[in-house]
């Protein structure tokens, strides 16, 4: 392992731990071991790439986040979440899958309303924040449109409202943009870190690229394949904005490098402390 990329990213004073996952271990009923000895602790307002091999236990790590699958060993808290009688965070994690999962028969507004609707909310009282999210993604003039009517890109936008419509603490999101073509995604990639930078929530969004992980994060988690476990953890801490710009600077190739570098490490396919 490469003892200084692995290093866990220091805390400041101002940023609380909202997820501590303390050397877990996830065993399926079939035998897989998924995850073993994963540790990390994510703090408020950080923007987190979680990278690795395919197979290496990304998904199974963010769905332990959630709280949708319990640990075979170690632990995971949530230190600054009210925790129910099950043990499980309440309310404030939001999820975004790469499908949008939008329910066919409903209009945009009724898709965001599910959440809302779930925890008893009425529609009146719901209007204001569903349309602010749809506001926020760029759709307030479709609230009335059905899915069939949008385009890839617009519904997974509307997946994105919905997930932000309960104003969650943490947002996962789990290879979101995989399915969408490249000046979609970039577009995409720009929306979401623009109400990151608006609502200070805190991201955990799980990618195959190299290149969407250096454009979006503060941080960069690497795994290591099987059983799947943190080979890397660094800062990308960069003196530009996120923008255009920063597509074709310097520092944006270095960290694309630098990412690049940590993952063929990870798959072993790079000398240890490359
Ligand atoms: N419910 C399950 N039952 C048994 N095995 C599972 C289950 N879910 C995942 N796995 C296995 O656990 C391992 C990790 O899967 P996971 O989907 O978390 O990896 P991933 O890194 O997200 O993969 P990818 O990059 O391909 O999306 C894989 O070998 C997978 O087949």
């Amino acid at each position: 392992m490469n003892a200084q990329a692995a290093k866990p990213v220091a805390t400041t004073a101002h940023t609380r731990p909202l997820v501590v996952m303390d050397h877990v271990t996830k065993k399926f009923s079939n035998g897989t071991l998924a995850l073993q000895d994963m540790s990390l602790t994510v703090c408020g307002g950080e923007f987190l790439s979680l990278l690795g091999p395919s197979g290496c236990g990304k998904s199974t790590a963010l769905r332990i986040i959630a709280g949708l699958g319990g640990v075979s060993g170690g632990s995971i808290d949530w230190p600054s979440s009210r925790i129910n009688s099950k043990g499980l965070p309440e309310g404030d994690i939001s999820f975004v899958f790469q499908e949008p999962t939008l329910m066919p028969w409903q209009t945009v507004f009724g898709n965001v309303y599910l959440p809302l609707r779930l925890r008893g909310v009425t529609q009146k009282a719901a209007a204001t924040p569903i349309m602010e999210a749809l506001s926020a993604v760029g759709l307030g003039d479709f609230a009335n449109a059905y899915p069939r009517e949008l385009s890839g890109g617009m519904k997974m936008r509307v997946s994105i409202a919905r997930a932000m419509v309960t104003k969650p603490r943490l947002l996962l999101m789990d290879e979101p943009f995989a399915a969408l073509d490249e000046i979609t995604r970039q577009k995409l990639n720009d929306d979401v870190l623009d109400l990151w930078r608006k609502t200070g929530i805190t991201v955990i969004f799980v990618t195959h690229s190299v290149f969407e992980s250096a454009y979006l994060s503060n941080r960069i988690v690497v795994m290591k394949a099987r059983p799947g476990r943190v080979h890397a953890d660094f800062p990308l801490v960069t003196a530009s904005e996120r923008d255009a710009l920063y597509r074709s600077s310097e520092d944006y190739r270095q960290a694309c490098e630098k990412v690049s570098a940590m993952l063929l490490e990870a798959m072993g396919d790079a000398p240890e402390g490359h």
